[in-house]
């Protein structure tokens, strides 16, 4: 169980984490997501003991982390890429860990298998790949058996048999009842592996919720719709009690705006989102309005696309990359 309260970090003038508060409960799989700089590694390194609050707490099984007389048996955790001897093999990388930890040698031959690392735990780890490099990390994070386990972005850089591995592994791990807590900066990737979500963005908790209420929230339906009679069927749509915009998100096709659009050219041609009614009844509203419609399409967004709206404000740097500004910044138009 990890808990944080009012925990805030500031580097000089940035605050990197800003007065959070959360819950991570054992026996499930917690992913923790925000996009680059959201104050994800931040926070990790505090419940790890390396990094000091500015303010606030953070606990690992009811004590802060340096409080605890074995912490390795308590919190493992895969955080950046860490000092391993190039020259020496996985398995003497492991011995001299258990030994300096007083971990029984057994142990090292137990997480090898865990983690599937067998065939090479023999081979120096210079030679690793990324993926071997990750299994080893996981397989110290593992060493002392710990109830609580963090991993800061575990699949990063990992093929697709490895993605699957880390999330089996990571299910495995909390159905055993251990707290299960990974960073990522993918929602697909989190609600394949999470139970629950904790999402940052610039330092505060946007989301605190199980993976599948973020899911439903998520699949909100929009219905597109073109028509030679947009103000019309925009007026008779708010009549309805939906909500209607204009599908180029430059105009806001909404009650008054339609109302004066409609005196003024009844027949004004557009496409607009709506929100809050289905097709069926769009399709019924605009025979009864004498609108033609031109198209009738339900569109569901992607909960990639509702984890970008949501953080929208909170990206630290944005690409020149159009089609991702584009993601983020509407959700309405979603996949067909
Ligand atoms: N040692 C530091 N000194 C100054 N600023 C820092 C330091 N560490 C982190 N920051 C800043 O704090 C913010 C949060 O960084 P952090 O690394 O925690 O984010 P993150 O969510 O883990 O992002 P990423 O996915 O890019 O690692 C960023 O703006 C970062 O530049």
């Amino acid at each position: 169980m990890i808990e944080a309260h009012g925990l805030t970090k500031r580097y000089g003038p940035k605050t990197a984490v800003d007065d959070i508060t959360f819950t991570v409960r054992p026996g499930i799989v917690t992913g923790f997501l925000g996009p680059n700089g959201a104050g994800k590694s931040t926070t990790m390194r505090m419940i790890m003991g390396l990094d000091r609050p500015t303010a606030g707490a953070v606990t690992v099984n009811g004590l802060p982390y340096s409080h605890h007389r074995s912490p390795l048996t308590e919190v493992g955790a895969l955080l950046e890429a860490r000092a391993v001897h190039p020259g020496r093999s996985a398995e003497q990388h492991l011995r001299v860990l258990a030994a300096t930890h007083g971990f029984p040698d057994r142990r090292v031959g137990e997480v090898i298998e865990l983690t599937g690392l067998e065939s090479v735990a023999r081979k120096r780890v210079g030679g690793f790949s990324l993926g071997m490099g990750q299994r080893l990390g996981i397989a110290s994070a593992l060493l002392g058996d710990p109830s609580t386990l963090i991993l800061d972005e575990p699949v990063n850089g990992l093929d697709p048999e490895g993605v699957l591995w880390v999330r089996n592994l990571a299910r495995y791990l909390a159905s055993q009842g251990r707290t299960v807590f990974l960073s990522s900066h993918l929602m697909s990737e989190v609600a394949l592996t999470a139970d629950h979500v904790i999402v940052i963005g610039k330092g505060k908790i946007l989301a605190d919720t199980s993976v599948k209420d973020f899911t439903a929230g998520a699949s909100r339906k929009t219905v597109r719709v073109s028509t030679p009679g947009a103000a019309a069927l925009a007026a008779a749509i708010e009549r309805a009690g939906g909500t209607a915009v204009a599908a180029d998100g430059e105009a806001s096709v909404g009650r008054h705006a339609a109302d004066d659009a409609l005196a003024a050219a009844p027949a004004v041609p557009g496409t607009l989102e709506v929100t809050g009614l289905d097709a069926p009844t769009i399709g019924e509203l605009a025979l009864t309005a004498g609108v033609a419609l031109h198209e009738l399409t339900p569109v569901v967004s992607t909960l990639e696309q509702a984890y970008m709206e949501l953080t929208k404000d909170s990206v630290e740097y944005r690409t020149e990359d159009v089609s991702h500004v584009d993601a983020a910044t509407t959700t309405t138009g979603g996949q067909r």
